[in-house]
C-alpha cells in the first residue's frame, strides 16, 4: 500500500523482460527443435547448480525475478486430464486438460524459485522452475523435489526462460502433486516393483514417529499419510492421525491438524493429546474462545496438565484482547523488540466500526458509534508480514520480482509477502475468505476453492490484492517518533517502508483522505488505528496512505495512481485550484524564511513570524477546514524559541498558532483564566507531542496549573495517536515532563 514504489529503479529490466516476453510470445505454440537431449540438460544444469552453491556463501545475494502474465490455477480433478510429455510440450501455452508426470533426475537448487531437472516416461528431460515454495529454514528443497522424486504437474505451463532455456513454471501451489512411486499414476517402467511387506500401518507410523523426534516434519507427515493408506483398525487410526496433528501445528497446516484431531468430535473418551492438539490448532487460527473450551474440557478431564493450563492462561487473555481492546503495550513493545521477526502474540481488536459500501471509493470503514480523539478503532495483528531488520538488511536474500503484466516491482519484503501469503493460503484454506474479499480489481479467479480435497491457490490473485491492500512498516512508531523527537527531524530516516511490509485484512477496508480523521502506527506486526478527531456515529474512517506533509500536491496525486484514484479532499481540491503566482509566493517567503533560519548568530523569532504571517495571508481557506501545512514548522520553531528564553506568553501564543496551522480550533491558549480546550482536533503529528509538552511548560510558567495539567493530557491522547499507546509516554518525554 505505501511501500515505495520501486518500479522507476527497475523499468529498464521490466523493459527487457517484456521485449523477451514479446519475442517468446510469436513463438507461442512452437515446439521447439532446439531442446537439448536429457543428458546435455543434466550436465548444464548441474554445472550451474554448482555455480549456485558456491556463491551461496554471499550474504548480499540479489535474486531478480518475473512474475509472467496471470494465469489460472488448475481447477480440474486430476481423473478429468490426460497425459502429456515433454515432447508434445508447446511454448507459452499453459496445457489444459493436461498432466505431465516428470521424475526428478537431479536435486534441486535454490534462486527466486526451486529449480531442478525432470524426465519423464519418454526419457526426455525438462528444467522444472517451482514458485513460491518455503524457505530453506522452514521447509528443504530437497523436500520439495530430489533426485527420484516424482511429481505431477497440472495443466503444465511451458515456456522460455529469461537465459533463452526451456522450461515448465509452476506458479501455483495447488498445481503440484507429489505422487509415491508405488501409485498407479506413475508410469509402469518407474513402478516399485517389490513390495516391501514391512510397510504395514504399524511399521509406517513408527517411521513417522521417528522423523517427528529428528524434527523433520514434513517426511514424517508422509509416512503417516501412507499409514492411513494401510489396513488398520479404528484405533490405530485414531492414534496416526492424533500423531500426524502434531507435525502438522510444526508446519503450520493448522486446518489439517484441527481435522485430525477429530475436533469438534472427539469421541466418548476424548485424548489428551487431541484435545491439547486441537485447542493449539485452535488457537493459530486465532479461534480463541473455542480453544478456551476444549482446554477447560481437557482440564475437567484431566487435571494437572500444566501446558494445558499455560495455553489456557494465553488463550484467555486473547479472549480479553479481542473482547475489551484493553492491552498490556508495554508487554506488546517489550516483546516486538525482542523477537525477529517482531511477530507477536496477541489478538485483534475491532472497535466500532463496520464495512460498507460508499460513494465513490468502493467499500469503507464507518464508526457505529460516537468516539473521541485518541479512542482505539482497531488493534489489529497482521495476516502476513514480511520483516526484513531495519538494521541489518542482511537478515533476508534481497528478492526482485517484477511483475510483467503490471509493470510493478517488489523489493525484499514485499516479494517475500507473496509467497509468505501463498503459503498461508494453501496450508490454512479456513484463513483465505478474509483475504480473497479485499479489493483486488477486476482480477477474476476460478470460482471453486479446492479440488481432488486439495485448496486452490492463485498466486496471481495474492499478487494483485497485494499490489493494492499491502502496508509499508516500521518495527515501532514509537522509534520512529523518538526519532522525530530528539533528532528533531521533520521526518524520521527510520522509516524505509519496503523494509518489512504486511496486510491486516480489516484495516485493508479504510480509504484514504488527506484531511483523514484515524491514524495507524505499528508494534511489531499489530497494527493500531485510532481516531484522530472526535467522529459522530456513522462518520466514515480514513487515513493517510502517504500522508500529505512534505509532498506536493501533484506528487503526493502520482503516488495515488498506484490505487487508481484522484483524492477529492478539500486540501487536494484547494492545491489544485492554487493559483501558480500564489505558489511562487510561498517559494519566496519559504526562501527567505531558510536565510533567517541558517543566520550563524541564531534566528529573530519577530523576523520570522513577520514571515509566518505573510506566508499565513495566502492562503484563503480557513484553516480549520483546510490545514495549512506549510506553517506549522516554522511556527514550532518560534514556540521552541520562546521556551528556551522563558518567555511563556510568547510560547503559548506560538503553540496555539502551530494546532491553529494543523487545522485544530482552541480556546484558552493565553495566558486568560479561559480553560484550555480542544474544540476540534486538525491533524496528528509526532511534533505536536512536543508542541502541547511545551503549551504545558508556558502554562505552568503563566502559574496557570490546570491549563498545564489539560495540556499534558492533550500531549498524551496525541501521543497515544502516534505511538499507539501512551504507557511508554512518561518513558519517553522525560526530558519535558
Ligand atoms: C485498500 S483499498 C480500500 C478499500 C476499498 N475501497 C474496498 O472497497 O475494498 C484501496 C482502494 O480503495 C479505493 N480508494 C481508497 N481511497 C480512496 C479515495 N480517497 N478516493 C477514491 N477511491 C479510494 C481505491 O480503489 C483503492 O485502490
Amino acid at each position: 500500500m505505501d511501500v515505495h514504489d520501486v518500479t522507476s529503479g527497475h523499468f529498464q529490466q521490466l523493459a527487457n523482460q517484456k521485449e523477451l516476453l514479446q519475442q517468446a510470445t510469436k513463438r507461442r505454440g512452437q515446439r521447439p527443435r532446439d531442446r537439448k537431449s536429457r543428458e546435455e540438460t543434466y550436465l548444464r544444469f548441474m554445472m550451474a547448480r554448482r555455480q549456485v552453491l558456491a556463491k551461496k556463501e554471499s550474504r548480499h545475494m540479489l535474486h531478480t525475478s518475473f512474475i509472467p502474465p496471470a494465469y489460472l490455477p488448475s481447477s480440474t480433478s486430476l481423473a478429468e486430464l490426460r497425459a502429456i510429455f515433454i515432447r508434445d510440450l508447446q511454448l507459452e501455452i499453459h496445457h489444459r486438460g493436461t498432466y505431465l508426470i516428470l521424475r526428478a533426475i537431479t536435486p534441486p537448487y535454490r534462486l527466486t524459485s526451486i529449480v531442478a531437472i525432470g524426465e519423464d516416461e519418454m526419457g526426455d528431460a525438462i528444467m522444472l522452475q517451482l514458485y513460491q515454495q518455503e524457505q530453506e529454514n522452514v521447509r528443504e528443497a530437497t523436500e520439495v523435489v530430489d533426485a527420484g522424486m516424482i511429481l505431477l504437474i497440472k495443466e503444465p505451463y511451458f515456456k522460455v526462460t529469461a537465459s533463452g532455456d526451456y522450461s515448465v513454471r509452476v506458479d501455483h501451489l495447488s498445481d503440484i502433486v507429489h505422487i509415491e512411486s508405488d501409485d498407479l499414476m506413475v508410469p509402469a517402467g518407474w513402478r516399485q516393483r517389490i513390495i516391501e511387506i514391512d510397510r504395514t500401518a504399524e511399521s509406517l507410523k513408527l517411521d513417522g514417529n521417528a522423523f517427528v523426534k529428528q524434527g523433520k516434519y514434513w517426511k514424517a507427515i508422509k509416512e503417516y499419510s501412507a499409514a492411513l493408506l494401510q489396513p488398520a483398525t479404528p484405533e490405530e487410526v485414531e492414534i496416526i492421525k492424533r500423531n500426524r496433528s502434531l507435525a502438522l501445528l510444526k508446519t503450520k497446516q493448522f486446518d489439517a491438524a484441527l481435522s485430525d484431531t477429530g475436533y469438534p468430535h472427539f469421541g466418548s473418551s476424548p485424548s489428551e493429546k487431541a484435545l491439547f492438539r486441537a485447542a493449539e490448532a485452535l488457537y493459530f487460527l486465532g479461534r480463541f474462545s473455542e480453544s478456551c473450551t476444549v482446554l477447560e474440557d481437557l482440564g475437567t478431564n484431566f487435571q494437572g496438565n500444566k501446558q494445558a493450563l499455560a495455553l489456557l492462561a494465553r488463550a484467555r487473555n486473547r479472549v480479553s484482547e479481542q473482547e475489551t481492546g484493553q492491552y498490556n503495550f508495554n508487554l506488546l513493545q517489550a516483546e516486538a523488540k525482542g523477537l525477529c521477526p517482531p511477530h507477536i502474540d496477541h489478538a485483534t481488536y475491532i472497535g466500532p466500526v463496520d464495512i460498507r459500501k460508499t460513494v465513490k471509493k468502493g467499500r469503507g470503514m464507518f464508526v457505529t458509534k460516537a468516539v473521541k480523539a485518541g479512542d482505539l478503532i482497531l488493534c489489529e495483528k497482521a495476516f502476513a508480514h514480511a520483516h526484513v531488520a531495519e538494521n541489518n538488511k542482511s537478515n533476508s536474500r534481497i528478492t526482485v520480482l517484477m511483475a510483467i503484466d503490471t509493470m510493478k516491482s517488489y523489493l525484499g519484503g514485499q516479494a517475500d509477502l507473496i509467497r509468505v501469503i501463498a503459503q498461508k493460503l494453501y496450508r490454512n484454506p479456513s484463513l483465505a475468505p478474509a483475504f480473497k474479499k479485499l479489493h483486488h480489481r477486476e482480477y477474476e479467479t476460478v470460482s471453486t476453492s479446492s479440488v481432488d480435497s486439495v485448496p486452490i491457490v492463485d498466486t496471481f490473485l495474492v499478487e494483485r490484492i497485494m499490489e493494492i491492500n499491502i502496508f509499508g512498516c516500521p518495527l515501532s512508531s514509537l522509534d520512529i517518533h523518538k526519532d522525530v523527537m530528539y533528532n528533531q527531524a521533520k521526518e524520521s530516516k527510520k522509516w524505509d517502508a519496503h523494509h518489512s511490509c504486511g496486510v491486516w485484512t480489516f484495516a485493508s477496508y479504510i480509504n484514504h483522505s488527506c484531511t483523514s480523521n484515524a491514524r495507524r502506527s505499528f508494534i511489531g506486526d499489530m497494527m493500531i488505528v485510532r481516531a484522530t478527531q472526535d467522529l459522530q456515529p456513522d462518520t466514515e474512517v480514513t487515513f493517510w496512505y502517504h500522508s500529505p506533509e512534505g509532498t506536493s500536491a501533484k506528487a503526493l496525486q502520482e503516488k495515488f495512481k498506484n490505487w487508481d484514484f484522484v483524492c477529492e479532499c478539500d486540501m487536494c481540491k484547494v492545491a489544485g485550484t492554487t493559483p501558480a503566482t500564489v505558489v511562487a509566493q510561498r517559494e519566496e517567503i519559504l526562501k527567505a524564511m531558510k536565510c533567517i533560519l541558517d543566520a550563524e548568530a541564531g534566528f529573530q523569532p519577530a523576523k520570522l513570524q513577520h514571515l509566518i504571517n505573510a506566508l499565513d495571508n495566502t492562503y484563503t481557506r480557513a484553516a480549520h477546514d483546510v490545514p495549512r501545512l506549510l506553517v506549522w514548522d516554522p511556527q514550532l520553531l518560534i514556540a521552541r524559541c520562546y521556551i528556551t528564553q522563558l518567555n511563556p506568553g510568547k510560547a503559548i501564543e506560538a503553540v496555539g498558532k502551530v494546532l491553529v496551522a494543523l487545522g485544530f480550533v482552541v480556546v484558552g491558549a493565553d495566558a486568560s483564566s479561559t480553560g484550555f480546550t480542544i474544540t476540534k482536533w486538525g491533524f496528528a503529528m509526532d511534533h505536536l507531542v512536543e508542541a502541547l509538552l511545551h503549551a504545558r511548560t508556558a502554562f505552568n510558567g503563566l502559574g496557570k496549573t490546570a491549563k498545564a495539567g489539560q495540556a499534558e493530557e492533550y500531549a498524551k491522547t496525541m501521543y497515544r495517536i502516534v505511538v499507539g499507546e501512551d504507557t511508554s509516554f512518561a518513558a519517553t518525554h522525560s526530558a519535558y515532563l
